[in-house]
């Protein structure tokens, strides 16, 4: 892709034993934009954030970060602790992993402990109550009540995040992600399990995160009406390769792309194609 990117990830390589998950596979994602990625299942789209994010180490190839203005990251040189906290890639994942027991507000400071440890000097400073602590842990709940405020669920702040309806435990997890402050938001199926509603207000909120924070996003979705409404760049995937890439529009009209999802699965070649009528 052209322009600023972000991310660039070149012949990437994802081998377990005899299978070839991932294969040469080459794209950019842009700074504050929303890249997403999209397949048929078993295309090798999950494994992907998982050299990404740093859960596996691929076979081959590399994904270099580049933070504005900062040093080059090599991400596969990395383990998942330091890509989270150095390079600055926070994710989720396709089954919701909240603290089910803990609130809503909780959740989103449990994601801020790392900076929390860092002011209270590994426990000692933050148990005599020094300021630098107290100032860390007051930043970390206005940024936890900000989140709150954005996802609308600030009069839910103390309900356990078990109790929340689906579509509010989604959103809650996106939160959770922004408040590590992330430059690269990696979201592996956020509208799975939504209705029209719902995935409506996720749009909207992925939307305002890349307005507002200038958060880039990477997005693996099957919703097609939310990856044709707000993606900037779409990468598609097909058995480990990229068969295609480029604007919603282009995506949608490309053959390629139509032929592999008629291959696949005739309810997501049926809403590619419904996606743009
Ligand atoms: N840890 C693993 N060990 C062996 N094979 C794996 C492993 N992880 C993924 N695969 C295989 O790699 C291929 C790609 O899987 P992957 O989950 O990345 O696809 P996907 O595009 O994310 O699919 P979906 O849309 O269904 O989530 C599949 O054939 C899968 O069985």
């Amino acid at each position: 892709m052209s322009g600023d990117s972000i991310l660039t990830v070149d012949r990437l390589s994802m081998r377990f034993g005899g299978i070839v998950a991932v294969n040469d596979l080459s794209f950019g994602a842009g700074r504050r934009k929303i890249t997403a990625l999209i397949g048929p299942n078993g295309a090798g789209k999950t494994t992907v954030f998982n050299c990404i994010t740093g859960f596996y180490k691929p076979s081959d190839g590399t994904m270099r970060l580049q933070h504005e203005g900062g040093a080059e990251i090599r991400l596969e040189r990395l383990n998942d602790f330091r890509i989270s906290k150095q390079a600055k890639v926070a994710r989720t994942f396709q089954n919701i992993r909240l603290f089910p027991g803990m609130t809503a507000l909780e959740n989103l400071m449990v994601a801020q402990h790392n900076a929390l440890m860092l002011a209270s000097g590994l426990t000692f400073l933050g148990l005599i109550g020094a300021p630098s602590w107290r100032t860390a842990e007051k930043r970390a709940i206005d940024l936890a009540k900000l989140w709150l405020e954005r996802i609308g669920l600030i009069d839910r702040a103390d309900d356990a995040a078990g109790n929340l309806p689906y579509g509010d435990q989604r959103r809650l997890e996106i939160a959770r992600a922004m408040c590590t402050e992330p430059a690269l938001l990696c979201l592996d199926e956020p509208a799975a399990g939504l209705n029209a509603r719902e995935s409506a207000a996720l749009s909207e909120l992925l939307l305002s995160i890349r307005a507002g924070q200038g958060t880039s996003i990477l997005l693996i979705e099957h919703d097609m009406s939310v990856v044709m409404e707000i993606s900037d760049h779409v990468v598609v995937m097909d058995y480990g390769v990229k068969i295609s890439e480029g604007t919603p529009q282009q995506i949608r009209d490309d053959p390629k792309v139509i032929a592999a999802y008629l291959g696949a699965d005739e309810d997501e070649a049926i809403a590619v194609m419904e996606s743009g009528t």
